[in-house]
């Protein structure tokens, strides 16, 4: 056959333009960077079961700001950037709201808790619901619960400082319990306190990618409970008892009030008040979710706000001249003759830029709640395999030198200009909250729960380190817990009255 140099030329031309496309498909899709891993495990061992999110930032400075790990052949990518995590969660949300399914999840019995549910039809229920109830309209109706549960927990304090731990913990879930089931407590070892406790530590410990084996390996779920791997199997039976009990007890209690028309009114009679309409299989379906939603918000609410207060309670203990200022603040707005309300929220700026730092300083969920992309994607240029999970490292987000200077100091004076809050700043801290269509639904709740016990803290009481044996001051540790969310654990500090008249608002 003659080639005559025209059809050489053209086909040269075609040969370069399909290697161009392949070599820069390949480019456009290229595998995400991350450690090297072994055969098989890939990074199983790597990923610390202690406080990962730091090993998963001192990696974003080695791999940049996306990093994927495999565990057992099975991508996890960390986004380690407020830029990243905007892009995939709020830029693409449609593919990117979905959650992984979790065989730990299904084993708790969890799989009903809106906050680990897939993106479906059940789930966009039970969001409208909380939704509604919980716009910054609707949570003025909770105020009173809120103050009221504050006050309890001043009282608590001057009775038995030591016991700050327990007593937060007791005053934050008897706030969430009275206003999601109508159940005023003042037992701090109520049965729906227990239950809610231990089913958060439940989710709290179990939900985490990464941290259980049984996730990559499920016939670990058949093994022994001695068996690497299989020791979760120790602690599952009651941790399913507790999930169990948190998500029908109270609801059914209430339930059956209701029906007879004797039930304190509640976020839960609300909701069933809004479906007695229905029927059938629609009623039972709407049924469902108010039990479930009613659940959710008490557990959600719950542990997160009593992990910021541990925070306040360290910040506060080893910084004496930052509380001196919030009391200076407070004695100025409020005065000494009444306790702090919402109504000061407004003018007490110090004290807001404190409740922020804490959230940041301590960011309560490090990891936020994972994803799963629901599509295949390209994202500057690397490939993201549909279904593959995805976290959001909300600890390096707000621990990012350019964003917060300094980042691991405790300084509420960075969300403020000019002695007011910076509106500059005052909105990256939402990024605790979470992004997107999964953003918190209960952000503006739970800061006015943190504002109130804040103010109302600082006002009456000092907050200080203990001294030990020979009298010295004992500075604390910062010591963090690790899973899901985290909190500072093992500290002590001393909280007394600040003056007689604080002693008397106490008591009043
Ligand atoms: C300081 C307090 C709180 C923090 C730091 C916090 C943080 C978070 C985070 C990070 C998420 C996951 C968001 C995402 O996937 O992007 C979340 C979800 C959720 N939170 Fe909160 N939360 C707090 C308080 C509350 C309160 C008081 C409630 C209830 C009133 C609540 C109810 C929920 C619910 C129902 C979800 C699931 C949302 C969904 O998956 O669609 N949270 N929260």
């Amino acid at each position: 056959m003659d080639l005559s140099p025209s059809l050489i030329l053209t086909a040269c031309i075609g040969v370069l333009i399909i290697v161009y496309t392949c070599i820069n498909d390949q480019v456009r899709r290229r595998a995400l960077p991350g450690p090297e891993g072994w055969p098989i495990v890939g990074n199983l061992f790597a990923i610390p079961r202690d406080r990962p999110w730091n090993t998963y930032l001192a990696w974003s400075q080695t791999y940049g700001p996306i990093v994927q790990v495999k565990v057992f052949g099975k991508p996890i990518v960390i986004l380690n950037t407020a830029k990243a995590v905007s892009d995939l969660f709020e830029s693409r949300s449609a593919i990117y709201s979905d959650r992984p399914k979790s065989l730990m999840v299904s084993l708790l019995g969890l799989e009903w808790s809106m906050i680990l549910m897939g993106y479906s039809p059940v789930w966009r229920k039970s969001r409208r619901l909380v939704h509604m109830h919980f716009t910054e309209d609707a949570i003025s109706n909770y105020e009173h619960i809120q103050l009221q549960n504050t006050r309890k927990l001043l009282s608590l304090l001057a009775q038995d400082p030591e016991g700050f731990v327990r007593h937060t913990r007791f005053a934050v879930g008897a706030t969430l319990l009275e206003l999601v089931y109508g159940s005023s407590i003042n037992d701090p070892e109520h049965p729906y306190l227990k239950c809610s406790e231990g089913a958060a530590q439940a989710a709290i410990e179990a939900s985490l990618p990464g941290n259980m084996t049984v996730e990559f390996l499920p016939f670990l779920r058949y093994m022994p409970s001695w068996f690497p791997g299989a020791t979760f199997k120790r602690k599952l039976p009651q941790w399913r008892a507790n999930v169990l009990a948190l998500r029908n007890n109270a609801f059914e209690e209430v339930k059956a009030a209701w029906r007879q028309e004797r039930a304190r009114s509640s976020l839960t009679t609300r909701m069933l008040d809004d479906i007695s309409g229905l029927s059938g299989e629609e009623h039972k379906e709407a049924e469902g979710i108010v039990r479930d939603v009613s659940a959710m918000i008490y557990v959600a609410g719950a542990d997160t706000t009593f992990s910021v207060l541990q925070t306040f309670f360290l910040a506060m203990t080893l910084h004496p001249e930052i509380q001196k200022k919030a009391h200076e603040e407070l004695d100025q707005v409020v005065g000494s003759r009444r306790l702090p309300g919402f109504t000061d929220r407004d003018y007490l700026p110090y004290v807001a830029a404190i409740v922020k730092e804490c959230i940041r300083w301590v960011t309560v969920i490090p990891l936020g709640v994972a994803r799963i992309n629901s599509e295949d994607d390209v994202y500057e240029g690397y490939h993201i395999p549909k279904g593959t999970i995805l976290m959001p490292n909300q600890w390096a987000i707000l621990h990012d030198p350019a964003v917060f200077p300094e980042p691991n100091v405790f300084k509420p004076e960075r969300f403020l200009k000019d002695g007011q809050l910076d509106p500059r700043t005052n909105d990256l801290v939402e990024a605790a909250f979470g992004f997107g269509r999964r953003l918190c639904p209960g952000k503006h709740f739970g800061q006015a729960t943190l504002f109130i016990n804040i103010a109302s803290i600082l006002h009456v009481f000092d907050v200080a380190p203990s001294t030990n044996a020979s009298g010295e001051v004992v500075y604390p540790e910062i010591k963090l817990t690790s899973g899901l969310s985290t909190y500072p654990t093992d500290f002590q500090c001393a909280i007394r009255p600040r003056t007689q008249l604080a002693e008397q608002l106490i008591a009043s």
